[in-house]
């Protein structure tokens, strides 16, 4: 064996799943904004995010396998090749995560696939117990003073909070009609993928998504869109409502706006890949378009698992690893980094962090899926 055998690297480090970083939530206010990172390594560098450990381990072992059989200039080539992937695997320490996988796959086993998310159902307590205990049937339950500071808290904490019954059922219902005849009416159209930086341009990419959609200006047709508006309104409310409860949300001193709702339809078999709604960290980046939340609003009734059309959310990814991100999602999968199923049920609003803190993907439907997204932008200068 060409390196020192990994017996001698076996480090105090745990990563497991969320827990290191779901352990910033106890920070103080001012860490908010702060880049996700899992504390336990004191370098320059952030930990190997986990769509890249499995290759790169792999990679490590191809080039040990290489060296053993003498063709060494090869071997170096495809452990230089797994340094740059897991900085981690060039230290006498190699991370748990690092040990685990090099036994397993020396040994010839490939790690079991990972196994799905928790599944948030109408049951939402385990999942978000704060803001559980506020929910309650009833006009805006969420505008309580208590609701907010808890469906704030779990956003900041987890990137994403669920507002169920938030029009109440009715306004569900409405909506829902609303979709259907524009549908019925061919408005919705196949959607487009766009470039990062390209806005609203792009292509259609049935292997990305085969959602069908329509930016909706509610206005245009008032009677027909009232259900929209008072989404709309609603979704609004929340976010100023947000905002001023925990500024600490949105970057200092900047203002909001909001682009027009996108209403969309997911007919049977369509899905939406692995992505993240702006390519941005921190506000800043060549591939930033402006989205700082993203509102999503199910507009579906008697939902059950077989259903499909969960969203799933991933891990918070490496801030500018965009292009990563898009190339890893299947093995960002694989790798157990699915974070939570949000089943798409009626009346019931997403929030989440628009940037790379939240990539997500919308699971193959299996009956028409409906649902309005509104996109909350912030720039750093202008007013409300
Ligand atoms: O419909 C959803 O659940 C989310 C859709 C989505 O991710 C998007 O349109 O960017
Ligand atoms: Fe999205």
């Amino acid at each position: 064996m060409w390196f020192d055998p990994p017996q001698s690297r076996t480090g105090s480090h745990s990563h497991r799943g969320g827990e290191v970083w779901l352990r910033s939530c106890t920070a103080s206010e001012e860490d908010a904004s702060a880049p996700v990172t899992m504390a336990e390594f004191t370098t320059p560098w952030a930990p190997t995010a986990k769509p890249n450990r499995l290759p790169a381990v792999l990679l490590y072992i191809e080039g040990e396998a290489l060296c053993d059989a003498n063709a060494v200039a090869e071997g170096v080539t495809k452990m230089r090749e797994a340094f740059a992937l897991a900085w981690e695997l060039d230290l006498p320490e190699w991370p748990g995560w690092a040990e685990v996988l090099y036994h397993q796959l020396s040994n010839g086993l490939v790690p079991a696939g990972a196994p799905p998310p928790p599944l948030l159902s109408a049951d939402t307590s385990s999942v978000q117990p704060e803001v559980a205990s506020h929910a309650r049937d009833g006009r805006a339950w969420w505008s309580s003073d208590g609701a907010l500071a808890a469906i704030a808290e779990t956003l900041r904490c987890r990137n994403h909070v669920v507002v169920d019954g938030f029009l109440g059922r009715a306004g569900g219902v409405a909506l829902r009609v609303a979709l259907e005849r524009a549908w019925g009416g061919g408005v919705l159209e196949p959607a487009k993928v766009a470039l990062p930086g390209d806005g609203l341009n792009g292509q259609r990419s049935d292997r990305t998504r085969s959602d069908h959609i329509a930016w909706i200006d509610a206005a245009e047709d008032a009677a027909r869109w009232a259900p929209l508006a008072t989404l709309v309104d609603a979704a609004d409310a929340l976010v100023r409502a947000l905002r001023a409860a925990a500024p600490g949300l949105a970057r200092k001193g900047s203002a909001m706006s909001r682009m027009r709702p996108m209403a969309s339809r997911y007919g049977v078999g369509a899905a939406f890949a692995r992505h993240t709604d702006n390519h941005c960290s921190n506000g800043h980046g060549p591939h930033c378009n402006g989205r700082w939340l993203t509102a999503v609003y199910y507009a579906n009734d008697s939902w059950s698992e077989a259903d499909g059309g969960c969203l799933r959310l991933f891990r918070p990814q490496g801030d500018e690893g965009d292009e990563d991100e898009q190339a890893g999602g299947a093995a960002a999968a694989a790798a157990g980094d699915a974070l939570l199923d949000v089943a798409p049920l009626g009346d019931r609003l997403l929030l989440f962090f628009s940037d790379f803190r939240s990539p997500h993907e919308v699971l193959p439907a299996a009956k028409p899926r409906y649902a309005t997204t509104i996109w909350y932008m912030e720039r750093d200068d202008g007013d409300d």
